[in-house]
């Protein structure tokens, strides 16, 4: 497989390129702030000097960037990706991003000769290190075929869901349930606590019934901990409740469970949880009356 070229090196970024080295592909990596780029160098890949010299290098470049405006600047900014894109060469925009900024990325690409995906993912930091991300991938089907090598690494499942935006309309759908029943979940934890009733205990209850789910087992013992280290930042949860509740509102969906989850995430955010994960906004739910 060719040389990939790899822009972001958060917690998602920097645990995918580390897996594609890890798995023999030559990596060449870029990040906004250059520091976060010395573990992965050590590991042996190149650095690229912006997203336009990495695509320069590079016959397919990833893209694991925060948020709407990250994922634009890249592409369109002095130094970007349009600079070096042209026919042969692809974009894969990874990360989770509304169907409009999608399509924005896709048209200005297609319009230098060179091919668009977009491919956000489902499963958060462990998933990504060990390869186990799903990818819901949709845009030029010709580019998903070439990049499959380096989906099979990264990911246990790929979807391809057709044309671009399919891929981002998915992946909000997912994480608004995700962060709804996170809510449904802190509330549940905070009324086990203050009924009297051991939160460890309903733990143990949930895992042996039909609610049973692999996010209450792995983060419920650590909420009950007090204990929040990032793996799904609070503040990029919050995002995608946001840009989820827009695509409802674009298709008249009725969503108050969603709507009301998005305003505990961004309490959590007011104040001062939105670099934990996600998690942190059972906070917000312990918080109770001043007695008088
Ligand atoms: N963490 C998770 O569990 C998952 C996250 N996602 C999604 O993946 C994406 C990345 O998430 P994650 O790795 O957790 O996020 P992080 O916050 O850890 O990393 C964000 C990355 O975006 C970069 N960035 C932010 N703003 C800009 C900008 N204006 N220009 C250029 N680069 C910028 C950051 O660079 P810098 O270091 O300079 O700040 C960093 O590399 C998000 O869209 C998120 O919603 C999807 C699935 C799971
Ligand atoms: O976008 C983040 C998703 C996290 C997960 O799927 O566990």
């Amino acid at each position: 497989m060719e040389e990939i070229g790899f822009l972001g090196m958060g917690i998602m970024g920097k645990a995918m390129a580390m897996n594609l080295l890890r798995n023999g592909f030559k990596v060449t990596v870029w990040n906004r702030t250059l520091s976060k780029c010395d573990e992965l160098k050590e590991h042996g890949a190149s650095v690229g000097e912006s997203p336009a010299a990495v695509v320069k290098k590079c016959k397919y470049t990833i893209g694991m960037l925060s948020d709407p405006p990250a994922a634009l600047s890249v592409v369109f900014d002095k130094g970007g990706i349009l600079e070096e894109i042209s026919s042969g060469k692809g974009y894969i925009d990874m990360s989770t991003v509304d169907a409009e900024t999608s399509s924005k990325i896709s048209e200005a690409v297609i319009a230098k000769g060179g091919s668009f995906l977009e491919a956000p993912v489902s499963g958060s930091k462990k998933p990504a290190e060990d390869g186990q991300l799903v990818i819901l991938s949709a845009g030029e089907k010709g580019l998903y075929d070439k990049i499959l090598p380096a989906f099979d690494v990264l990911g246990k499942k790929s979807f391809f869901l057709g044309e671009v935006g399919n891929g981002a309309k998915m992946k909000l759908v997912v994480n608004m349930i995700m962060g709804s029943m996170m809510n449904a979940f802190s509330e549940g934890l905070v009324l086990a606590d203050k009924s009297g009733l051991s939160p460890k205990t309903l733990l143990d209850v949930l895992d042996l019934g039909a609610i049973a789910n692999p996010m209450f087992k792995m983060k419920g013992p650590s909420m009950i901990q007090n204990s929040y280290n990032p793996a799904f930042p609070l503040k990029h949860q919050q995002k995608d409740m946001r840009l989820a509740l827009a695509l409802g509102d674009e298709n008249a969906v009725s969503m108050p469970v969603a709507a009301a989850a998005n305003e505990a995430f961004k309490k959590a955010r007011s104040t001062g949880l939105g670099d934990l994960d996600f998690s942190a906004v059972y906070e917000v739910f312990k918080v109770t009356e001043p007695s008088a």
